[in-house]
């Protein structure tokens, strides 16, 4: 009896003398950064809303864009938040600031911890997990993949798809109209065309009921199954230093249902990307001609991979396990996006009637040059349609898929700005970003400027581009791959797809309103703020990602 009580008082001991040094170690983590960030108190924004949670609540939730338009307005292109525990973290939409970050210093200024450790985790080596010299070497091997070369040869699988579509959809408003989910099509498109494209693999979504191979539904799974673990995932890094089998090994022990869904989840991703690459190789391996075809004409993205792998000495070689992440990732970061931003270019379309038939007369004018009527476009015909054009840069600048990004300081930075910056201690013609800091990339914000843009930049008008654009738009040097737009954001962690993504948009578009005519539901369609962001009904019970949009054949 007795020993079992000195036992339990040793125990009781211990565990209060961890207590002790745990928040010891917490409180000099806080007052340490608390010097470290003193720098940025001096910066403007809003208050603190909670010390938990500092303005997370306001920034990320379904309305948030308007909470965000209201940040750009009362304080302009650099703008003090707080996040967790008091952290003070920066929103920048300043151009000259971006420029600095996200192309002249990628390495002092990248993705954070958290986002590198969870996608090694869940996929290895790719894009998302890698950093330097390694990522720029991943970038170099797969850039090829979206040369003009290769897009112009993807064209006609591209076309096939969007027949498959437009002939689903015949079937659905075979009576002559009616409303359909156009965010699902959207999305099922945008699936299909990455899965065409990237791994010459179909799941199988396009068919007239909708439903996708086991693939195809588990890829679906992926999204919601990592965003019900957000919170969890941005503290992730402090326990990714574990060695990663004790990693695993805790994913599927540890009692959290959530997380043992996205092992299970990710687990099969890889195992049927494992079962596409396997079944490529034996076909070529056989001789099959149609995949010669593909690999040597640079018909899918992994045909360009296999094709650049068998060129490379051993060295040089990718290893298949990064073959399969790549390609994993690549449609994750394509059908998303993709779909996000046609569905947006419907709903516009279905809104405005008069661009939408403006738009139709376009494409039935650039028919009607073809020589032979069934003939579809060519690749520069579609690329030079000029409202076409518009339509997307327009929406591409107003609605960007992602609003928001993430970087993280890895050292003291002095960053140039465009103008100065008032602040409580005066104007500064330049911006110290304490090491550790995180730096939203405004994406939106820097799109939306009315200083670069106009009084009317918050109006969505094609027209725009097809005048000439104002001189501040040039004079502004926003950082970016396409258009004078920060959609894509610029420097070494650019978006790679961006050229397959338009393309994309493109043939969609053109075979969508050469067929249907869009019109706009009784129901009233409400954009959800978010990684990326998804139309839902207003005032439903449903709050499922969703666009009703009325089509009728024509
Ligand atoms: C309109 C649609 C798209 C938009 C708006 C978009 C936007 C972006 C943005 C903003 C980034 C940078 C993210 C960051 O580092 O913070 C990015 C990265 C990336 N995108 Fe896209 N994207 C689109 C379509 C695509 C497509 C179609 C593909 C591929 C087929 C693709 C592949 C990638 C990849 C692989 C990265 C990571 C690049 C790297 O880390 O080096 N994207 N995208």
């Amino acid at each position: 009896m007795v020993g079992t009580s000195s036992t339990l008082s040793v125990l009781l001991k211990i565990l209060q003398l961890g207590l002790i040094s745990l928040i010891f170690v917490v409180s000099s983590v806080l007052v340490y950064r608390r010097i470290k960030q003193a720098p940025l108190r001096k910066l403007y924004g809003p208050s603190n809303s909670s010390f938990f949670s500092g303005n997370y609540l306001q920034m990320f939730n379904p309305a948030a864009a308007k909470y965000h338009e209201y940040l750009l307005k009362a304080y302009g292109r650099v703008i003090k938040i707080n996040g967790f525990f008091g952290d003070q973290q920066l929103i920048i939409s300043d151009p000259k600031a971006l420029t600095s970050i996200l192309v002249h210093n990628l390495d002092a200024f990248e993705v954070p911890e958290w986002f590198l450790e969870s996608n090694r985790q869940i996929w290895g080596t790719c894009f998302c997990s890698t950093t330097g010299s390694e990522h720029r070497r991943q970038r170099k091997q797969i850039i090829p993949v979206f040369s003009t070369s290769n897009l112009r040869a993807l064209l006609p699988l591209l076309y096939d798809i969007t027949h498959q579509l437009r002939d689903v959809l015949q079937g659905e408003v075979s009576d002559g109209k009616r409303e359909v989910d156009a965010l699902a099509w959207a999305g099922r498109l945008a699936l299909e065309f990455v899965a065409q494209g990237a791994l010459g693999y179909t799941f199988d979504s396009l068919n007239p009921h909708g439903a996708a191979n086991e693939f195809g539904k588990t890829i679906k799974e992926f999204n919601p199954a990592l965003s019900s673990l957000a919170f969890w995932r941005m503290h992730f890094h402090w326990i990714s230093k574990l060695p990663p089998r004790l990693l695993r090994l805790g994913a599927t022990v540890f009692p959290m249902a959530r997380l043992r869904n996205l092992r299970r989840i990710t687990t099969s991703i890889l195992g049927h990307a494992t079962e596409v690459l396997d079944e490529k190789k034996a076909l070529l391996v056989k001789g099959d001609e149609t995949l010669i075809d593909q690999v040597s004409e640079g018909k899918t993205f992994i045909g360009v991979l296999m094709r650049q792998n068998d060129d490379e000495g051993d060295g040089n070689r990718i290893p298949e396990e990064e073959i399969i992440a790549q390609m994993s990732v690549l449609i994750f970061a394509s059908a998303d996006t993709t779909s996000s931003m046609l569905a947006r270019i419907f709903h516009l379309l279905a809104e405005h009637q008069d661009i939408q038939e403006k738009l139709r007369k376009e494409i039935s004018q650039a028919y009607e040059s073809c020589e032979d009527p069934n003939e579809e476009l060519g690749y520069h015909q579609l690329l030079d349609l000029p409202l076409l054009e518009a339509i997307c840069c327009e929406t591409l600048r107003l609605y960007p898929a992602g609003e928001l990004t993430i970087r993280q300081c890895r050292s003291d930075m002095t960053v140039p700005l465009s103008r100065p910056l008032d602040t409580a201690r005066g104007a500064v013609s330049s911006l110290f970003i304490p090491h550790g800091t995180t730096v939203f990339i405004n994406i939106a914000g820097i799109n939306k400027d009315p200083d670069i843009w106009g009084a009317d930049a918050m109006d969505w008008k094609p027209e725009r581009w097809l005048a000439r654009l104002p001189e501040t738009v040039a004079e502004a040097r926003i950082p970016s791959v396409y258009g004078n737009l920060a959609t894509f954001i610029a420097g070494g962690r650019a978006c790679i797809g961006f050229n397959f993504a338009l393309l994309e948009m493109k043939v969609a578009l053109v075979q969508l309103v050469k067929h249907f005519r869009l019109s706009p539901s009784k129901q009233e369609v409400f954009w959800r703020f978010g990684g990326i962001s998804v139309p839902s009904v207003k005032g439903s019970s449903d709050t499922r990602p969703r666009l009703p949009i009325v089509m009728e054949r024509i």
